[in-house]
């Protein structure tokens, strides 16, 4: 479909799925958080020697070339944008193409929402563009995206879903661009019997290229299970609730601890790096609110027995931005930003706010799954993860890079939901989904 048709057809569909009132973040002067530390590329220092580097580099320490190479147009059209404000010229609409970051998911081009929006700033107020920028400066350029959705998103499903189909959908999520996919978990199967076929899974997405691809490892026996199927990095997973704990993996918080001290010193001696979880860092579905300096604790002892990486889970999904900022803080007065990930459920719809607040505080790796699958079988109540889908979405609303094509994300959020025959739970797919369909009819 040319672009001229869908201009046409999205009139009379703009007005139900809002797309006239998309984030209008050219308003920004965007070059100024460009040009600051937050233009690094995220580089993962997964510990065990291994150092692994995301996202687009600056030539320039200092500086985000406008010239370089990876910083065109089609990589942040925003900014092209607003450097016409930052000059004090007036505003002028331009038309970049997406080049490479180009979306199609069926029929559409869904570039309608970032290059080509048309915006005229009502106000060059220094106040309003004070706030602006206070907005925006502490938003890293480009986020890790940890797709869990083969794992945290299956674990859960009732009817074993085929062993070629998970292969299948891992294949997917990697043509997508997701540098990080968690593949599956070698737990006991009378735990969690859908991820019984763990190794045949793990055998057989061990080469994909260029992808991570971590394992949740409960014990030194799950570990060396992964290790002989081919994973080359696992992830053990505590919480910061002790009901939680005996529930998920039948021992207390300092067990566990111990556990993961057996694994971390196996996973040293084969230079395999280890990423670690803290679960239920908001609410326990036994305990209630959880106390911020309890998910420090957890989360600095798991960064101090190796893990490159310590994701912040909201099991059960209750945590708003109010109470997730202060749990932040706490962690962060232990652990650095640049070692944390987020991972949020959504079970009362907060997993977008809580994410963009935990961007704003600099954080820049986040959990989700694709189609907003999951939930933890020992989790009561808990609904699925953030949508990958919406996480993308949302960032390249933004501005920020995550490499990820939404249009081939979308396609694998497709293949699965069919599968798992109900409609995707990202409000993005659904809404393109809309999209394509009346604009077949017309
Ligand atoms: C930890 C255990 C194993 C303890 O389970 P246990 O029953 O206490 O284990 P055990 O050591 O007493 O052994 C019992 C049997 O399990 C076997 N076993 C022992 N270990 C393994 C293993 N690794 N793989 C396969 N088999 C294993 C072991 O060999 C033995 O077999 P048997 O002699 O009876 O035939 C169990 O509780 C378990 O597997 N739990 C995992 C539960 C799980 O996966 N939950 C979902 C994770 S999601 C989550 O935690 C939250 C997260 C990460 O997504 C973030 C968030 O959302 O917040």
């Amino acid at each position: 479909m040319l672009r001229s048709e869908i201009e046409i057809t999205m009139s009379s569909l703009e007005e139900p799925l809002g797309l006239d009132k998309l984030p209008s973040m050219n308003t920004i002067d965007r070059i100024q958080r460009f040009s600051s530390g937050a233009c690094r590329p995220r580089v993962d220092n997964l510990g065990m020697g291994n150092c692994w580097i995301e996202g687009p580099s600056c030539s320039t320490s200092n500086s985000c070339d406008e010239d370089n190479e990876e910083y065109t147009a089609e990589t942040f059209p925003w900014r092209m944008q607003t450097r016409d404000l930052s000059r004090g010229d007036s505003f002028k609409q331009k038309t970049v193409t997406n080049g490479r970051n180009s979306m199609k998911f069926g029929a559409i081009d869904n570039s309608f929402y970032a290059s080509d929006y048309q915006y005229s700033p009502k106000s060059t107020n220094k106040n309003v563009q004070d706030m602006a920028y206070k907005f925006m400066k502490g938003i890293p350029l480009f986020v890790k995206i940890v797709e869990v959705g083969p794992r945290d998103g299956l674990q859960n499903e009732k009817n074993i879903v085929p062993t070629d189909v998970k292969i299948e959908l891992i294949h997917r999520l990697a043509s997508s661009g997701l540098s990080v996919i968690e593949a599956t978990s070698f737990v006991s199967p009378k735990w969690v019997p859908q991820l019984a076929d763990a190794k045949e899974v793990m055998q057989a997405v061990r080469n994909l290229g260029g992808i991570r691809l971590p394992v949740l490892t409960p014990n030194l026996k799950g570990f060396e299970a992964a290790i002989a199927a081919g994973a080359r990095v696992v992830a053990v997973f505590a919480s910061a609730s002790e009901s939680f704990s005996k529930s998920n993996i039948n021992c207390c918080i300092e067990e566990s601890l111990a556990r993961y001290r057996a694994v971390t010193c196996a996973a040293k001696e084969l230079s395999i790096p280890v990423r670690g979880y803290v679960s239920c860092v908001v609410g326990c579905p036994v305990e209630g609110p959880i106390p911020p300096s309890k998910v420090a604790y957890v989360a600095k002892a798991l960064f101090d027995m190796g893990c490159f990486e310590i994701s912040l889970g909201d099991t059960i999904g209750v945590g708003t931005p109010g109470t997730v900022v202060p749990m932040l803080l706490a962690v962060m007065a232990v652990v650095p930003a640049e070692k944390l990930a987020v991972h949020f459920h959504d079970t009362y719809g907060q997993s977008l706010p809580n994410i963009l607040v935990s961007i704003q505080m600099g954080i820049s790796a986040v959990d989700s799954s694709v189609s907003g699958l999951g939930g933890c079988p020992y989790a009561k109540g808990a609904s699925g993860n953030v949508a990958t889908e919406d996480v993308v979405y949302m960032l390249n609303g933004l501005g920020v890079k995550t490499n990820v094509d939404l249009g081939k994300l979308m396609s694998a959020g497709d293949f699965i939901s069919k599968h798992l025959g109900r409609p995707s739970g990202s409000k993005t797919a659904v809404a393109f989904s809309r999209v394509t369909a009346d604009a077949s009819k017309i």
